[in-house]
């Protein structure tokens, strides 16, 4: 792969009353192959859509997607997608989930077994193999996400909120787990967020998007990441700027959603 290459796009959504949504507006970025971005920004300001449209889920109204110097014009194997709720298949096993994509790809039981169940080790899940999805609790059912998705091993994850609906103590060894295989896989990483702590701990790349219409609107470099592979997360939120770089997103924020506020309630 050599890099994802999102071209000046732009999103309008018609709406059924004649009116339209300009979701995102020429969104440009460039991700070099290992990069690990995480995403932020208020609600509505074009995050999932810009994760969708990457994922060929949909197409922009202007602007392309590029990939390994292809056009994106649907979705493929090479994006890999985890969901907020893993989108697992409850009638199968933890291994069969996993082993879903590289069976639906023709390949051999001989040739997948054997990363499949290396997958599995890799999340933690060894002794979860042949367990039904619905004797996990939500943060194993995570794993077996992450592991279906690297079994079809893509150039690029795209994760909509993975960690949102677990508690805080699942998602902090999650979020160890993400970066793990970050560095491990040295797969390129896309990761929508609400949490700007998540956002500092997993974006070696912090995007921030402001909203109507969707861009961006800042872009941090961060340390974090890095330090964060096999560390104690809660040591690297001891970094003299993680708490300065919080409180400053934290307030670019809430001053959008405040213009927001302001927007709605002066046009009631
Ligand atoms: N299919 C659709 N039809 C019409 N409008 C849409 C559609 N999908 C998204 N939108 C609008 O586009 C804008 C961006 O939506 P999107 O879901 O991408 O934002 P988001 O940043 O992911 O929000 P959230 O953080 O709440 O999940 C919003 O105003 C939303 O209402």
């Amino acid at each position: 792969m050599s890099g994802l290459h999102i071209k000046d796009i732009s999103m309008r959504f018609d709406l059924p009353n004649g009116g339209s949504v300009q979701a995102l507006q020429n969104v440009t970025l460039d991700l070099k192959e290992g990069d690990l971005m995480s995403v932020l920004g208020p609600s509505g300001c074009g995050k999932t859509t810009l994760l969708n449209i990457v994922a060929g889920f949909l197409a922009p109204t202007e602007g392309e997607i590029e990939l390994g110097g292809k056009t994106v014009k649907g979705p493929g194997a090479e994006r890999g997608m985890v969901f907020q709720q893993g989108a697992l298949f409850e009638w199968m096993s933890v291994r069969e989930n996993v082993a879903f994509g590289p069976k639906m790809k023709g390949e051999k039981e001989f040739d997948y077994a054997e990363n499949v169940d290396h997958l599995l080790d890799v999340v933690g899940l060894q002794d979860f193999k042949e367990k039904a999805i619905y004797e996990l609790s939500g943060g194993m059912q995570q794993r077996v996400a992450l592991a279906r998705c690297l079994a079809n091993d893509p150039d690029v994850i795209l994760m909509d909120e993975p960690l949102g609906a677990l508690d805080a103590l699942t998602r902090e060894k999650m979020q160890g787990l993400v970066l793990k295989l970050w560095k491990e896989t040295g797969k390129t990483i896309i990761l929508i967020t609400h949490s700007v702590e998540e956002a500092l701990l997993l974006g070696e790349r912090l995007l921030v998007m402001a909203p109507r219409p969707g861009r961006i609107h800042k872009e941090y470099r961060l340390p974090f990441a890095e330090l964060g592979v096999g560390a104690d997360l809660r040591e690297v939120k001891k970094h003299p700027d993680y708490n300065s770089t919080r409180e400053e997103i934290l307030s670019m924020i809430w001053n959008m959603e405040e213009e927001i506020m302001g927007r709605t309630e002066a046009s009631v």
